[in-house]
């Protein structure tokens, strides 16, 4: 099996809904993105020969994803007031709702499933909400 990573990452801003902590305030992270895709052929043709993917392209396909992302503010669906959300449109803030509580594990299938969409052989990806503190998602 062969296996590549690339990675990426973006800053943003989000809160956790029912938290019974610090992290229920609005806060930031640089989230850090690693992809890991694995494959048992290379390209056995073209510019690509002996590749399993052109690091290129896997790198500019995270990358467009990680951007869309950053500096913005990401909130789950419901978990802001109608008037909350219009004061901050007002500002020209930049917003993203989720369908999901943005947890570094729900980030994790989440870019899984983007990048796999995208038609890479994704094996692996891990979100790092700090340094220290990573989730990852496999099938
Ligand atoms: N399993 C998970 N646990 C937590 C998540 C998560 O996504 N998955 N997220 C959070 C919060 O987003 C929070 O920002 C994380 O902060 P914390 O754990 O406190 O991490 P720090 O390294 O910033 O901690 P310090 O004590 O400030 O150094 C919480 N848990
Ligand atoms: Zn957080």
């Amino acid at each position: 099996m062969y296996y590549l990573k690339t990675e990426s990452s973006f800053d943003s801003a989000h809160f956790l809904k029912g938290y019974n902590g610090k992290c229920r305030n609005l806060h930031g992270h640089r989230w850090r993105v690693v992809v890991e895709i694995a494959a048992d052929q290379l390209k056995d043709e073209g510019q690509t020969r002996g590749m399993l993917v052109d690091f290129s392209d896997l790198k500019n396909a995270l990358e467009d994803i990680c951007d869309d992302f950053d500096h913005s503010l990401i909130y789950e669906k419901g978990s802001l007031k109608g008037a909350t959300i219009a004061a901050l449109q007002a500002e020209e803030f930049r917003m993203i709702e989720v369908g999901f509580r943005p947890t570094a594990e729900h980030f994790s299938k989440y870019f899984y499933e983007l990048m796999s969409e995208k038609g890479f052989p994704i094996h692996r990806v891990e979100v790092y909400e700090t340094p220290n503190n990573l989730a990852a998602y496999e099938e």
